[in-house]
């Protein structure tokens, strides 16, 4: 349970609304924006009406238990206005990304900023809309302080959110942040009109790049396997409801695509293709999704790239 309002939300947007809404089966939460124009209804999860339990607000609140739902490549500006605020309490990222600037995870983030914090990580296949409609869903929470987890799973978990735990943050994060470049690459296949085929090369081949890369910076052998890695990967390189996924299709068909709209994998693969060239983890379709998010490449050219790799064993 909430506990009385001691859970609240950061960010408004749609992921962040979508968890208020979610928890609030538990009892009241609140939901923090920078600048809140709208009210009954975000326009970033249209068809959503908020819950009596959900308190808006544009004051950072009181609550002990924070859930951070700020994109990954603005959290550090959130972080720079609020970290002393913040410090000191129960910080749940909800990122999915690895920040350009730093090259550092979202709850690595966190931590650095807000050093007497208890950082966690809540993370795994999970579309807003979905979450927002009370449709059942399997999350991941990691917590390196294992108590803290157990605490935490019990309290974000609703009747429609089944929280998993686990202590392996770094595993957890790099699937979330991962399994969005990928899924790039997928839709950049369909939209080009490249097949199913393609596709399944791709998403299996990703796979196998998102476990190395994982594996190189110290994630459990398993983890990428579970809900965030996998079962991400397969949501989002496969559902149009997924705005990395569409992003790529744009690409593929050459078309414009707001800019506006939150894409992680975009500046995330440009973050990993730099760590991986500097660790030496070979990252193929994830550099050549570096490339085509900026503008050095095109579908075409990253597909005949691929192709023309050296044969090897699986
Ligand atoms: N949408 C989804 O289905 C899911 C999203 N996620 C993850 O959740 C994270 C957030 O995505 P999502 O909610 O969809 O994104 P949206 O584009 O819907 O919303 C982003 C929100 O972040 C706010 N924001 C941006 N910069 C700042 C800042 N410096 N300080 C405060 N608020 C800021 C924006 O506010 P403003 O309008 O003022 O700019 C906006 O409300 C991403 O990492 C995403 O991968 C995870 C699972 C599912
Ligand atoms: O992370 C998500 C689903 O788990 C949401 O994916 P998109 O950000 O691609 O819409």
């Amino acid at each position: 349970m909430n506990e009385g309002g001691r859970v609240a939300v950061l960010g408004a947007g749609a992921f962040g609304t979508a968890l208020a809404v979610a928890l609030a089966a538990n009892g009241p939460v609140g939901l923090w924006g920078r600048r809140i124009g709208w009210r009954g209804e975000n326009p970033l999860l249209p068809g959503v009406t908020l819950p009596e339990a959900v308190t808006m607000t544009e004051a950072l609140p009181a609550a002990d238990t924070l859930l951070i739902a700020v994109p990954a490549q603005a959290l550090g500006a959130f972080l720079t206005d609020h970290a002393a605020a913040l410090d000191g309490r129960a910080l749940v990222s909800c990122a999915k990304g690895i920040d350009l600037a730093t090259g550092l995870s979202p709850a690595r983030l966190l931590a650095e900023a807000c050093p007497a914090a208890t950082v966690a990580v809540l993370t795994g296949p999970s579309f807003a809309a979905d979450i927002a409609r009370g449709l059942p869903t399997a999350l991941t929470l990691a917590c390196a302080d294992p108590s803290a987890g157990h605490r935490l799973q019990h309290q974000l978990s609703t009747p429609t959110l089944r929280l998993y735990r686990t202590t392996d943050v770094t595993g957890v994060e790099l699937g979330g942040a991962l399994k969005n470049v990928i899924a790039i690459a997928a839709g950049a296949a369909i939209g080009a009109g490249l097949g199913d085929s393609a596709r399944a090369a791709i998403v299996t081949r990703g796979f196998a790049e998102m476990s190395r890369f994982a594996a190189a910076r110290g994630a459990q052998p398993d983890t990428l396997t579970g809900l965030s890695g996998l079962g991400d990967l397969i949501l989002t390189a496969t559902s149009a409801q997924s705005r990395n996924f569409r992003f790529g299709q744009a690409l593929g068909r050459g078309e414009s695509f707001d800019p506006a709209v939150t894409v992680e994998g975009a500046a995330t693969a440009r973050a990993v293709a730099r760590i991986a060239a500097a660790e030496g983890v070979e990252m193929p379709i994830s550099a050549l999704v570096a490339g085509l998010a900026e503008v050095r490449i095109d579908v075409k050219q990253a597909m005949e790239l691929l192709l023309a790799r050296p044969l090897k064993e699986e």
